[in-house]
C-alpha cells in the first residue's frame, strides 16, 4: 500500500477577495510503514495539506489516492488541540471509531484495552478528560487514532501545546508506538529536531506559494536518535533543514 499525492493545487480567497495559493503542484508518495513529516515556516501550508491527504478539505486539482488497497481507507487523526469528547471517559473516547462502526462490545474491549496499555493510560480508562494532564489527552488522542488501526496515521503538531519536557518525552513515547505499529505516518510540525527525531524522510516545504522545497532522508536508527552516538549526525541533518527553512521563516516574521 502506498498513498500518491499527485499534482496537488490548492487555492484559498482571503479577506480582501484574493486568490491565495497556499499549495502548488505538490507531488510525494508515502510508502507502507513509512514515517514522513512535514515542516517549513509558518504559512506554507503544512496544516493545509494534511487535511487534503486526510479528505477534510478538497484540493483545488490534483489527487490523493491510496494504491494497492480495495476499499476506502481508515484514517486515524490526532489534532494538536486535544479533541476528545468532554463527557466520554477515557476508554469511552478510544473506542468511539470502533462504535462507529459497529465493533461489538467485546472487540472494543479488547482493542480499546490494547492501545491504552499501549499509551500507558490503562490505569485512567474510567477517568474523565478533565481528569487528565495535557500529555495524557494527547496520549489518549494518539490511542483513539490506533484503535481504528489506520491505513495511515495523520498528525498535524500533536504535541506543540505541550510543554518542553513533556514533549520530548511525547516524541520518545510516540517512537516506541511506532516502533510497535509501523503505521504509515504524515506528521505535521515546524520543530525541526522533532522531524529529525521521528522521520523516515522530512518533507521541507517553502511559503509563497507553498510548495516542495526538499525532501530529506534520514538515515538513523529509529531509536534514541539524540542519544551521544548519532548526536552529530542528527545535528547535521537539523542544520541542513534549517538552512532550508531560514529566509522563508525570516520573511514570515515579518508579515
Ligand atoms: N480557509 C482558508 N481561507 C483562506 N486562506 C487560507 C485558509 N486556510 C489556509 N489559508 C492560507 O493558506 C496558507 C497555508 O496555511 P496553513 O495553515 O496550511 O499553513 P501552515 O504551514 O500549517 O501554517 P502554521 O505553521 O502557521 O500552522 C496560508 O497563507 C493561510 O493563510
Amino acid at each position: 500500500m502506498k498513498i500518491v499525492i499527485e499534482n496537488v493545487i490548492k487555492k484559498f480567497i482571503d479577506a480582501k477577495k484574493n486568490e491565495v495559493t497556499a499549495l502548488n503542484d505538490i507531488n510525494f508518495s508515502i510508502n507502507e510503514e513509512e514515517f514522513v513529516v512535514l515542516v517549513g515556516p509558518s504559512g506554507c501550508g503544512k496544516s493545509t495539506l494534511l487535511n487534503i491527504v486526510g479528505g477534510l478539505l478538497s484540493p483545488t486539482s490534483g489527487d490523493v489516492y491510496f494504491d494497492g488497497i480495495e476499499q476506502d481507507p481508515t484514517l486515524g487523526i490526532v489534532f494538536q488541540e486535544n479533541a476528545l469528547f468532554p463527557w466520554r471517559t477515557v476508554f469511552q473516547n478510544v473506542v468511539y471509531g470502533l462504535e462507529e462502526r459497529g465493533a461489538s462490545k467485546k472487540e472494543q474491549k479488547e482493542i480499546g484495552n490494547h492501545y491504552l496499555d499501549m499509551v500507558g493510560l490503562a490505569d485512567f480508562r474510567d477517568a474523565y478528560p478533565k481528569q487528565l494532564s495535557g500529555g495524557m489527552k494527547q496520549r489518549a488522542g494518539i490511542a483513539r487514532a490506533l484503535a481504528v488501526e489506520p491505513d495511515l496515521l495523520l498528525m498535524d503538531e500533536p504535541f506543540s501545546a505541550l510543554d518542553a519536557q513533556t514533549r520530548t518525552l511525547m516524541q520518545e513515547e510516540l517512537l516506541t508506538i511506532w516502533n510497535r505499529t509501523r503505521l504509515s505516518t504524515l506528521y505535521v510540525t515546524h520543530n525541526i529536531q522533532e522531524a529529525v527525531y521521528l522521520a523516515d524522510r522530512v518533507i521541507v516545504l517553502s511559503r509563497h506559494p507553498g510548495q516542495i522545497k526538499q525532501i530529506i532522508h534520514i538515515d538513523l536508527p529509529k531509536t534514541k536518535r539524540n542519544s551521544e552516538e548519532h548526536i552529530q549526525q542528527f545535528n547535521r541533518y537539523s542544520e541542513e533543514i534549517w538552512e532550508l527553512i531560514r529566509h522563508d521563516a525570516q520573511k514570515a516574521l515579518k508579515e
